[in-house]
Formats: C-alpha cells, sequence, structure tokens
C-alpha cells in the first residue's frame, strides 16, 4: 500500500501540490487523471522517493520514506515496479537482454532463474519469437510491452506506470489496457496509472484521483466519476478534453 498524506511540493517559488491526500491499496488498479502539467508524474515520483515533499509524508507498506537517504530507499523501490511513458528501454540490447538486464544487475540470482524470468515475462507480455530483436524494430505497444515485462520482473507488489497509452495507436492502446487489467488478479499488485486519457481510466481503473489546480477533487470507485458534480470532471465527460 501506499499512502501520500498532506503533501505539499513546490519547485522553486512555484506550488504544484497543496496538502495531497492519496493512498493506493494493494489488488487494487487506482488511476490518476488529471491536465498536463498538474503534477501526476510529480506524484510518481514522490511514490519512488526520488524527490522529497515540501511538508507532509509518503508511506510505503506502513514505512514513512519521506525523509529516507537514498542507500535506505533500495529496498522500499524494490517493491515497486516503474514503467516510464518513453519506456526508457536500451536500444543496444535485444529484448530478452532488457529484460533481464536490471535483474543480473541487482539480484544475485542463478542465472538459470534469470532466464526463467525473462521466459515467463516474454509469455506474460505475448512477445514469443522477438526475444532477440532489438526494441527499434518494434512497435510502440510491443515496445510498451516490454517495459511492463521488465518491471515486472522483480516481482513487485505495485506497479507504476506513467502515462502508459500515450502515443500509441487505439488498437496498441487496448491491448496495452487488457495487459493491465490482467495484473488485477496477479499475486495481489496494484497498480497506479497516471493518465490524462479518461478512457483509460473507465476501461482499467477500479478507482481514480483527479488532480487538479494542485488539489484531489475526486477520490472514489470509477463508477461514482459520472455522479460528480465538480465542473473541471463534468467538462472532461463532456467533451473527454483534458488540456486546460
Ligand atoms: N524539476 C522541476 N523543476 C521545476 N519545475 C518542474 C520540475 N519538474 C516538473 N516541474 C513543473 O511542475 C509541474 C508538474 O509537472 P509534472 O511533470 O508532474 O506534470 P504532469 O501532470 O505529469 O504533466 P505531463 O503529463 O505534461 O508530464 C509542471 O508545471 C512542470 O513544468
Amino acid at each position: 500500500m501506499i499512502e501520500l498524506r498532506n503533501i505539499s511540493l513546490k519547485y522553486g517559488e512555484k506550488e504544484i501540490l497543496k496538502n495531497v491526500s492519496l493512498t493506493i491499496e494493494d489488488n487494487t488498479i487506482k488511476a490518476i487523471l488529471g491536465p498536463s502539467g498538474v503534477g501526476k508524474s510529480t506524484i510518481l515520483k514522490l511514490m519512488l522517493g526520488l524527490i522529497k515533499p515540501t511538508s507532509g509524508q509518503v508511506f510505503v507498506d506502513g514505512t514513512d520514506i519521506s525523509a529516507m537517504k537514498e542507500s535506505e530507499l533500495y529496498p522500499i523501490r524494490r517493491k515497486m515496479g516503474m514503467v516510464f511513458q518513453g519506456n526508457a528501454l536500451f536500444d543496444s540490447m535485444s529484448i530478452s537482454q532488457n529484460l533481464g538486464f536490471f535483474l543480473r544487475e541487482n539480484l544475485n540470482l542463478p542465472e538459470k532463474e534469470v532466464q526463467e524470468r525473462v521466459t515467463e515475462q516474454i509469455q506474460f507480455a505475448g512477445l514469443e519469437g522477438y526475444e532477440e530483436q532489438l526494441p527499434e524494430s518494434l512497435s510502440g505497444g510491443m515496445r510498451k510491452r516490454v517495459a511492463i515485462g521488465r518491471a515486472l520482473i522483480f516481482r513487485p507488489h505495485m506497479i507504476l506506470f506513467d502515462e502508459p497509452t500515450a502515443g500509441l495507436d487505439p488498437v496498441s492502446s487496448k491491448k496495452i489496457l487488457t495487459l493491465i487489467s490482467s495484473l488485477r488478479h496477479h499475486n495481489n499488485l496494484g497498480a497506479v496509472i497516471v493518465t490524462h486519457i479518461i478512457d483509460d481510466v473507465f476501461n482499467v481503473a477500479d478507482c481514480v484521483a483527479v488532480l487538479y489546480q494542485g488539489g484531489i477533487i475526486f477520490d472514489d470507485a470509477t463508477s461514482k466519476l459520472h455522479g460528480s458534480d465538480h465542473p473541471f470532471i463534468r467538462s472532461i465527460l463532456s467533451d473527454k478534453i483534458l488540456e486546460l
């Protein structure tokens, strides 16, 4: 479980988050929806301990990480898999090498187990036959699937997605959302999806927090979003445009 408690965050004089509280339960897919530049990626960085809040606390499985040193954060980050917006794959490595790289670097596992985990993720992500290809020869949707496999290979408790369907065509987006939905029954894994695309929320998220002008204006089951009378939520439900 991840909890942000009364988080405020400033970049210089600019206040991005104002007293934000938010919980991500295990075994739940939660979306954080908001317009571009509102602070969604900033929330993911706070959850990973990559930046410190100006005030407030971040709890991961009950442990306050907001004042932790970098070395103390390693085991915490191991609990979380991150899927970056641009995937962050290594261009010169094959798909199999990309999947196994951090496992070989960071966990002292026997090579046989590394191979087994790579094969498991190749199958889960539907990448059979592409093991020896370079990322550049794959479609955007397939590269995203490699990035998801690489995050899952550590067997995290929580997986964080930054704009998982950004830049993908509708068919690839749908496949990625189906893959994310299938995580719901995957070893009690929780997921956070940061997005500005409301269809992503309806397709995949059990619950959603809407971030607007530095604060949370909705935090409940996705099915209740239509019942909100907040003007911003009404406007995104009617035109689905978040670029305000
Ligand atoms: N290191 C930084 N220093 C100063 N300002 C920053 C920094 N990182 C982000 N910002 C600003 O903070 C705001 C929130 O950024 P963030 O990337 O979290 O937004 P976002 O909601 O994820 O948007 P997008 O979807 O466009 O990435 C933006 O105005 C951004 O310009």
